[in-house]
């Protein structure tokens, strides 16, 4: 097993997720950066709230594949994708919260917009209410290899920042490290419960 300095932190972060109900069942999945060309991601189908270090897989960036013949996450595409695309990205943290799924079916435009909520500053390298955030929805498909090429292309346009919603699915988001993507991830948690909060009290 490897020894990443990040691990022992992004297993503590699982376990929180569980606490929080935003991996019920088996769903979600987490990831740390190895270097340049790896990354350690949970195994597939595991009660993502219980992990421990030795149930995460060192993946190869380029191929997505483990050595080993243990299956890493179904959703491993995406998390190399962000790894290869940006550098600066140091851990990835996907989840199935309920307002996340819900917020994603709500709103049928390509994103989210978040606007007018002091926590817009929990998201690195924001300082006010006053600007926009908008985090993209992309269709939900159970093609990983399809969707990751759709987000690779609209990444090309308008380069992605904290975090992405998979329509009825969940969140990805990311951080330079464990701790700021658990930031990232709290942060968008609770703008999202208000932004649906707030549409379902403004609706006539
Ligand atoms: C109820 S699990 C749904 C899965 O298909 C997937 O969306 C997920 O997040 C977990 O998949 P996994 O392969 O365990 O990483
Ligand atoms: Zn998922």
């Amino acid at each position: 097993m490897s020894e990443n300095r990040q691990l022992g932190a992004l297993t503590a972060a699982c376990h929180w997720i569980g606490q929080k109900g935003w991996s019920p069942a088996t769903g979600g999945n987490m990831s740390v950066r190895e270097g340049e060309e790896y990354c350690l991601i949970s195994e597939s189908g595991k009660d993502k709230g219980t992990l421990t270090e030795q149930d995460f897989l060192l993946v190869e960036l380029e191929s997505g594949r483990a050595p080993g013949g243990r299956r890493p996450s179904a959703e491993t595409g995406l998390h190399t994708l962000l790894y290869r695309l940006y550098p600066q990205v140091g851990a990835v943290l996907h989840t199935h919260s309920v307002n996340s799924t819900v917020l994603s079916r709500v709103e049928r435009s390509g994103g989210v917009v978040l606007e007018g909520y002091e926590m817009q500053k929990s998201l690195s390298g924001q300082t006010t209410h006053l600007d926009q955030v908008v985090i993209p929805i992309f269709d939900n498909s159970q093609d990983i290899a399809a969707l990751a090429q759709k987000i690779a292309a609209s990444a090309e346009k308008t380069p992605l920042q904290y975090g992405f919603l998979l329509r009825g699915h969940g969140l990805t988001c990311w951080g330079k490290d464990v701790a700021e993507a658990r930031r990232h991830l709290e942060g968008l948690e609770f703008l999202f419960q208000c932004e649906l909060q707030r549409r379902l009290l403004e609706a006539k």
